[in-house]
């Protein structure tokens, strides 16, 4: 359905026109194959068998996540393969590596994509960028993604409590006829509510822009400069945390999530709101050009190359695992840690 969003009006697809059972009836000749098991793979995987889908799991033997996948209820031989041979069972490849693990495996992938079957992806990173990736599906196959609006973590969350998470949905390419059938009945299947309509280069830039911005780089960012002016005047690190991030987190967002941010707003003092309209322009007037930079760094394709360029090292775990160390050592975050254990609900 069409629905306004301010005075813009989009696609919007809902559960009540694509019901679940609509959903099933569309896949019910399908092998869904989910080829990677790390955070995004368990969530939907788990989500489309739980909803009844015939859903199959490809990923390396004898990597730490294989034994995640059996721990979770796949059974090797049956539900659980070789990634390859996973490739080889599923009519619809649903590639859930890394982006950067998508280009190593690729190959594979492309042999097994056969008329007929479709590739779905949750992010539009790989044939956006095909000239750094060399992914070039043949053009017999449905091209297909559904991007869950979050982690893996909270899409299997959400699901076991009845909630879901939303999804943006894009065809690439319909070489079948059933590309948007397959999208939407995939898209229902892995738990989302409403499907909101994109292309695959929108998709992959909002999305890196995003996460690189004010939903992790950004508020990292911030909290740190925030917690830093706090601490060099001589506040306490359980103030400084608890006015950067505790009651953010705990009291102000959940607020925000509720009803927007003019309705948290007016749950605060009048105090608060007076500096709080005040200050918000400065702090836009200052981060917009770091915003512009980083939306610049997208579009070249920049900051695709350096993700590929880091996560294609067979070292990148190590290294990823040395920097969010840094960041769970620094004090800001040492101090976080102890808050969390005194909220109320934990004794
Ligand atoms: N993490 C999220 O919550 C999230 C949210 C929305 C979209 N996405 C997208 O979903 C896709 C999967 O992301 P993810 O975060 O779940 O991936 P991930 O980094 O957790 O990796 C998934 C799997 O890929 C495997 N892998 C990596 N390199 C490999 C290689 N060379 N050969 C074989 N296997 C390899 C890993 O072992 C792991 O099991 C990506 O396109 C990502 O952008 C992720
Ligand atoms: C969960 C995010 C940040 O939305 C996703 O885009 C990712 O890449 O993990
Ligand atoms: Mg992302
Ligand atoms: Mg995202």
């Amino acid at each position: 359905m069409k629905l306004k969003f301010g005075s813009t009006e989009e696609n919007v697809v809902t559960r009540e026109e694509f019901p679940l059972e609509k959903a099933r009836e569309v896949l019910k000749d399908e092998v869904i194959a989910v080829l990677g098991y790390g955070v995004q793979g368990p969530g939907q995987a788990l989500n489309l068998k739980d909803n009844g889908f015939n859903v199959i799991v490809g990923q390396r033997k004898g990597s730490k996540t294989w034994d995640k996948a059996v721990a979770d209820g796949w059974v090797p031989g049956e539900t659980l393969f070789e990634l390859e041979e996973a490739c080889e069972k599923g009519t619809i490849l649903q590639f859930l590596l890394s982006d950067a693990g998508q280009i190593a495996l690729w190959p594979t992938v492309k042999k097994h994509l056969t008329p007929g079957k479709a590739l779905y992806f949750s992010h539009g990173f790989g044939v956006t960028y095909k000239d750094k990736t060399g992914i070039i599906p043949p053009a017999d196959v449905d091209v297909i993604l559904v991007a869950p609006k979050g982690s893996g973590t909270s899409l299997r969350r959400m699901f076991v409590e009845g909630r879901g998470l939303n999804s943006s949905y894009a065809i690439y390419q319909d070489g079948t006829g059933r590309a948007y059938d397959r999208v939407v009945a995939l898209g229902i299947g892995v738990g989302s509510g409403y499907l909101f309509e994109t292309d695959f280069y929108r998709e992959v830039t909002s999305d890196l822009t995003g996460e690189r911005g004010t939903l992790m780089g950004a508020i990292q960012g911030i909290f740190a400069a925030q917690y830093e002016v706090l601490r060099s005047n001589g506040h306490t690190p359980s103030e400084a945390f608890n006015e950067t991030v505790e009651e953010l987190t705990q009291s102000l967002m959940p607020l925000v999530a509720e009803n927007g941010m003019d309705w948290m707003y007016a749950n605060c003092s009048t105090t608060a709101q007076r500096g709080a309209l005040d200050w918000w322009k400065p702090f836009r007037d200052a981060t917009k050009p770091v915003f512009e930079e980083l939306y610049a760094s997208v579009k070249s394709g920049q900051e695709a190359q350096k993700s590929i360029d880091s996560n294609s090292k067979d070292d990148y775990r190590v290294k990823l695992e040395a920097e969010l160390k840094e960041l769970r050592d620094s004090e800001m975050w040492q101090a976080g840690a102890v808050v969390r254990q005194l909220r109320p609900e934990n004794n």
